[in-house]
């Protein structure tokens, strides 16, 4: 049977109304694809405990993970991913790259021009205006 994991991400908005969005790097896992910073939820942590961790491992700065904005599994060659997508707020501190190759803020109807990576793509519709 294929490894299951359970990862969280963070949607995090700014005053302009842009969605943080965070490009793996070469040498991480799903490598050069776009994604919602977070994620492993590890033993005994709460959703928002295990987001709120990741982000200031991952971009330096603290978060106040809300609720959960959209839940989708996907299969992918060598594991299975639930990824919860969790909607967050900037507390403290300005979002630094220390793992991702990029960072940057797009306005929702743009978020369709980046290449997810697949288990993404359902927020990344929901996020998305239908016209
Ligand atoms: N963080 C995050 N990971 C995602 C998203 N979409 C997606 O398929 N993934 C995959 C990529 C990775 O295989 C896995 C998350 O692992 P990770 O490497 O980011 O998290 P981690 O720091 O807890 O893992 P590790 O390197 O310590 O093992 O989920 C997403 O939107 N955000």
């Amino acid at each position: 049977m294929k490894k299951q994991v359970k990862v969280v991400a963070a949607i995090i908005e700014n005053e302009k109304e842009e969605i943080l969005c965070a490009l793996r790097s070469p040498d991480m896992s799903i490598p050069n694809m776009w994604e919602f910073p977070g994620g492993k939820v590890e033993n005994g942590e709460s959703l928002q405990e295990a987001l709120e961790r990741e982000i200031q491992e991952e971009l330096g700065c603290s978060i106040r993970a809300g609720e959960v904005f959209n839940r989708n599994v996907h299969e992918y060659d060598s594991f299975v991913i639930e990824l919860i997508a969790i909607k967050a707020r900037l507390l403290e501190g300005e979002p630094e790259p220390k793992e991702h190759a990029k960072l940057v803020w797009l306005k929702q109807e743009h978020l369709p021009s980046l290449v997810w990576a697949p288990a993404d793509i359902p927020a990344v519709e929901e996020l998305t205006p239908s016209r």
